[in-house]
């Protein structure tokens, strides 16, 4: 059982062994990840003070206007795990496409495949709303010693051999899983550690939160409009709570700890949805089952999903396993 407070450093020492593939590299990888983090999590919270708020002038493969903070999360988290000799590829919701990494001697012979959303919450960096970054890991599929190739990417969630989150609120933690359960990890920025604040995190069965941005509406598919609607009824438990930050890695963290469920439906303008399967829905998957929470796309669960595009986007609902079950019956119910 992870001993509370105990520094994130020790933890993954102590429990490298738990991993089934245990030679030190995961543990190098989640400790430069753990540096990077602490390094974004620096210019986060002087953000309003630096030049770093406002976009950077370029848009990215969605389409979408990069914030300086999403460029500036996306250098530092590339070059940090560059610099550490374990990852073969890195793909990012700010690269258009995958980056090999052909590390020592140019062997291709590391073993870490990493995707991730270097900046997660962007339209709420210059409203001082807390934002996350998201991580996924894999072992690399093709041949040791030749470069990466876009099968590496394109592996279903239920393969990750570890992932997580970086929540930049009004603390600063690191939550993630090797497969062995969840922990969440606090900085005391004092001293620039991290210290295991929540131990074994469960998912609560059930809650009476329901995360939706309810401004899309009229372009939901009619399960999820009945289902918001059972969410609002005056009967037993409900009316829910409605709680939205804008930010997929808060509005999980808060669910993960209270009870509750997020949904990010396709509309009739996004028939895919927004979020993106690789680097968003798969580790926060991920996560929510290690926790004993589930996520699906309304029908297929999130992880047996084979991805075949870096950027594909999929509707997400992700939470409390009695919450997100109802909302499916709604989605069945309404076909
Ligand atoms: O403003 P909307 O359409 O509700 O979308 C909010 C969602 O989009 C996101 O901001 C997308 O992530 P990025 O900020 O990384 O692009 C999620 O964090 C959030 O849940
Ligand atoms: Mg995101
Ligand atoms: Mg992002």
């Amino acid at each position: 059982m992870p001993k509370k407070n105990q520094t994130l450093g020790e933890f993954i020492i102590e429990n490298q062994s738990e991993f089934q593939y245990s030679s030190g590299e995961l543990s190098r990888l989640i400790n430069s990840i753990r540096l990077a983090a602490k390094v974004v999590n620096h210019e986060v919270n002087k953000a309003g003070l630096v030049d770093i708020l406002g976009t950077a002038g370029e848009t990215n493969i969605q389409g979408e206007d990069q914030q300086k903070l999403d460029v500036y999360a996306n250098e530092v988290f590339i070059k940090t795990l560059t610099n550490r000799e374990i990852v073969c590829g890195i793909a990012s919701e700010e690269e258009d496409d995958f980056i090999t990494i052909k590390g020592r001697n140019e062997k291709n012979d590391n073993k870490y495949i990493v995707l991730i959303d270097p900046l997660d919450g962007s339209s709420n960096i210059d409203v001082n709303v807390s934002v996350g970054t998201i991580f996924s890991i894999y072992r690399r599929v093709t041949a040791s010693g030749t470069p990466v190739t876009m099968e590496d990417f394109l592996q279903p969630g239920n393969l990750q051999v570890a992932a997580g989150y970086i929540v930049y609120g009004t603390s600063t933690m690191i939550v993630y899983s090797t497969g062995h359960g969840v922990n969440g990890f606090t900085l005391n920025p004092a001293i620039g550690t991290y210290y295991l604040s929540h131990p074994n995190m469960r998912f609560p069965e059930t809650g009476n939160i329901y995360s939706v941005n309810e401004g899309n509406y009229i372009h939901f598919p009619q399960g999820v409009k009945n289902y918001i609607k059972y969410c609002q009824q005056e009967e037993g438990d409900r009316p829910y709570t409605s709680r939205y930050i804008g930010s997929l890695v808060s509005d999980f963290h808060r669910n993960m700890i209270k009870g509750g469920i997020y949904i990010y439906p396709n509309t009739s303008k996004d028939p895919e949805g927004k979020l993106r399967l690789l680097y968003e829905c798969n580790p926060i998957a991920y996560i929510a089952e290690q926790a004993g929470a589930k996520a699906s796309n309304g029908f297929m669960r999130i992880l047996d999903i084979k991805p075949t595009q870096l950027h594909q986007r999929v509707p997400f609902f992700c939470g409390s396993k009695l919450m997100v079950e109802k909302a499916e019956e709604f989605m069945k119910n309404a076909e």
